[in-house]
């Protein structure tokens, strides 16, 4: 597999669903604040799958926040959509590291919980509510949590959990999934298992997705491109394509490509 140079400078944005062009960000004033994020370009196509990776603290999740608007770039522009991004957009679901259900909600409550809220769902919730409720349970069956609707979130297992919070990113079809170490907080085995579940997932809803991860392996089985980001302040030292057509198994991940792939990424990292 051609593996390309680790610093070689990622290619220039294109009319891409998002795009992120010489973007800084910086948390307090330019005198004492903290610049987590420099001179950052980067482009995701309509329905591409991207990792982010990097050493901690490098500005990953940062990088979530310029896309989402929930932290304005000191400097540069963010567009999603082609609309500069200058608030938080509505057109985005998100999942983190904890699952962040609402203990006194069931699952099936939980997974509806964005349509309560983002409109024009919001406004039609109590009319469509059967319809809304169908897709929460399709969704959920999509994930093996079928009969598990009417459970609470502390009776489930963390997995389970983490399946029901895609789905609540996914409830309301948003264009962007942005996913924060999603699998980060659960044992291997049940992270693998759901590498398979997002890919599904991604396959049939086919979101555009921004990954944050610290799993090489997670980000070469899930995405299309992976960027590797250097400490802080981050920028993009490297953009990756990853070769395999989809759906990818969990025996292509003992492949020596899979496997030289993952080391060089790690490399790059290490390397800076
Ligand atoms: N709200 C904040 N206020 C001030 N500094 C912050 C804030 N959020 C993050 N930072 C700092 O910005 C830098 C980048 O943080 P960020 O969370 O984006 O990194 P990360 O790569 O996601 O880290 P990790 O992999 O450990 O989760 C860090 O030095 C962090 O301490």
């Amino acid at each position: 597999m051609e593996v390309s140079e680790p610093n070689a400078p990622p290619p220039k944005a294109g009319a891409n669903f998002v795009q992120i062009e010489d973007v800084s960000l910086r948390y307090g004033d330019s005198s004492s604040g903290t610049l987590a994020i420099e001179g950052a370009t980067l482009s995701i196509a309509d329905g591409e799958f991207i990792a982010v990776v990097g050493p901690s603290g490098c500005g990953k999740s940062s990088l979530l926040k310029l896309v989402s608007g929930l932290h304005p770039p000191a400097e540069g522009v963010v567009r999603v959509g082609g609309k500069m991004v200058d608030r938080p957009i509505d057109i985005c679901g998100i999942a983190f590291q904890n699952s962040t259900l609402l203990p006194w909600r069931t699952t099936l409550e939980n997974v509806l919980l964005p349509l309560e809220i983002v409109q024009p769902y919001a406004s039609n919730f109590r009319k469509n509510k059967a319809e809304y409720e169908a897709r929460a349970r399709e969704l959920l069956a999509a994930v093996s949590l079928a009969g598990f609707e009417d459970r609470y979130p502390w009776e489930l297992s963390g997995g389970m959990q983490q399946r029901a919070s895609l789905c609540r990113a996914l409830i309301h079809k948003p264009k962007l999934l942005l996913l924060d170490e999603p699998f980060g907080a659960l044992d291997a085995f049940t992270r693998e298992d759901l590498w398979t579940i997002l890919q599904d997932l991604c396959i049939r809803e086919r979101p555009t997705v921004i990954l944050v991860t610290h799993e090489l392996r997670e980000a070469v089985f899930l995405a299309d491109t992976v960027y590797v980001v250097s400490p802080r302040p981050g920028k993009i030292l490297r953009r990756e394509e990853v070769p395999y057509a989809r759906p990818r198994t969990y025996e292509m991940t003992f492949e020596s490509d899979f496997v030289d792939l993952v080391h060089s990424l790690r490399e790059s990292i290490q390397r800076n």
